[in-house]
């Protein structure tokens, strides 16, 4: 990944020397300044820095004047502070900088590596804004953008439908309560009846600062809701909140999805993916395709080297899989040494050849089992069973591969036999 460079302006140096660490840690690349003075020297290479870690009181600038130069310079800007009184902290939050943290507070340091780290990664996410004042939104969006996230607008609530179903992979809807023909409570019920609250997180804004707003805005979908003017510290801690909210779900599921050994999907994920397409080809009568592969004599494998050696075997070959089926195909580990392949709508003789690919490429492969000096690598091989047609449940599909595959076992192994 490409190393980006933080400038971290500090004139202590055990905190210069923590800053960096977690700089470092965070993937970046930390390029030091003690005073205003070398800062100005570094002035030739603003445009190379993702961001700046900037003390409000150095020596030669103390009253933050080395933060009002660098955002004029474009450097955008994380201010490090001791305890400062309400009026100080007021005036840094005038400023367009990314954040504001107190360096006496014990999660300072946790809390600026979790937000470089998101600041990194932040442009992938997609926030969608959505309310009739250009003004409103576009400073939303200037908000938005200062933590590079990828931020797209709508000024209704169908636009912002229309822009939901464009891109997926929006996290967050920020909407306004008062619009005009669709209103923001009415918005979140309408996004409700496509998308649950593990999908999408809505956060509704008013100017009505009516109490009862709060509990509308849950009740009709949002998970969150924010009175204007806000204060911008709050508002970016709700914003990460629920777009980690979402993340989080989607960890949660990817893991429950995915063989743990082999990161590909389990047996669970598999079943409940292909067991409704098989419904519908059953009643459309299209045919479908599906491959149950073994290892052949794992075991031995196991008793020979050791069941690490053994877990080597099965990650390559996962590996290969990978490589050789996804994303087109569905592949899943479903069993101790047992994989299949919906290949859906695949014609049975192009998965004959694509599944008789794989088994050579499995028989050509050499798996480093990492054993003493000597012998390093073993080989393996596989046996495939296939099934093609229309007329067969879920069930019925998989015990017909398995036995297919358990006559190409009993043809000799390291074959594919289809129906
Ligand atoms: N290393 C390792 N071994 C596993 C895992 N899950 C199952 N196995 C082993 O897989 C082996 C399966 O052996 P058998 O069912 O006898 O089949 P086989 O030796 O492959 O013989 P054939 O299928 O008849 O060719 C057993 O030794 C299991 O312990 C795993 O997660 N890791």
């Amino acid at each position: 990944m490409k190393k980006f460079n933080v400038l971290i302006v500090e004139d202590s140096k055990p905190i210069l020397a923590l800053h960096k660490n977690l700089v470092t840690r965070a993937g970046f690349n930390p390029i030091t300044a003690e005073t205003l003075e070398q800062v100005k020297l570094l002035e030739p290479r603003f445009p190379e820095f993702f961001c700046a870690i900037i003390d409000y009181s150095l020596p030669d600038a103390p009253n933050g004047e080395a933060i009002a130069y660098l955002l004029a310079r474009n450097v955008p800007g994380i201010v490090m502070t001791g305890m400062i009184d309400d009026e100080t902290r007021n005036n840094i939050l005038q400023l367009p900088v990314i954040d504001y943290i107190t360096k006496e507070n014990k999660q300072a340091y946790p809390y600026l590596q979790h937000l470089l780290e998101k600041l990194r990664v932040n442009h992938l996410t997609k926030i969608l804004v959505v309310g009739e004042s250009q003004d409103t939104r576009n400073h939303l969006k200037d908000l938005l953008e200062r933590h590079n996230y990828h931020v797209i607008q709508a000024r209704c609530g169908a636009a912002a439908i229309e822009e939901l179903e464009k891109h997926p992979q929006i996290k967050l809807v920020i909407t306004e309560k008062e619009m005009a023909n669709m209103d923001g409570l009415e918005l979140c019920n309408q996004i409700r009846s496509k998308y649950s609250k593990d999908e999408i997180s809505i956060i509704g804004l008013s100017e009505d600062n009516n109490q009862s707003l709060t509990a509308k805005f849950i009740k009709n979908g949002a998970n969150d809701f924010l009175t204007t003017p806000f204060c911008l510290e709050e508002f970016y801690c709700r914003v990460l909140q629920n777009i980690e909210y979402i993340e989080n779900i989607a960890i949660i599921q990817r893991q429950a999805n995915t063989d743990y050994l082999t990161g590909l999907f389990n047996r669970r994920y598999f079943f409940e993916q292909v067991s409704p397409i098989i419904k519908r080809r059953y009643i459309d009568g299209i045919n479908s395709t599906l491959a149950m592969i073994d290892i052949d004599y794992f075991k031995s494998v196991n008793d020979t080297y050791g069941h690490d050696a053994g877990d080597v075997v099965l990650k390559s070959i996962a590996k290969l899989m990978q490589r050789h089926f996804s994303p087109n195909y569905l592949a899943a580990r479903v069993g101790g040494e047992e994989f299949c392949i919906f290949l859906d709508t695949t014609s049975r003789n192009q998965a004959i050849m694509l599944l008789d690919d794989f088994r050579k490429d499995i028989e050509n492969m050499l798996v480093d089992i990492g054993i003493g000096s000597g012998k390093n690598t073993i080989t393996c091989t596989i046996s495939i069973g296939i099934t093609h047609g229309c007329d067969s449940s879920f069930d019925e599909i998989m015990i017909k591969a398995d036995e297919l595959l358990y006559d190409a076992k009993d043809s000799g192994r390291n074959m594919v036999i289809a129906d």
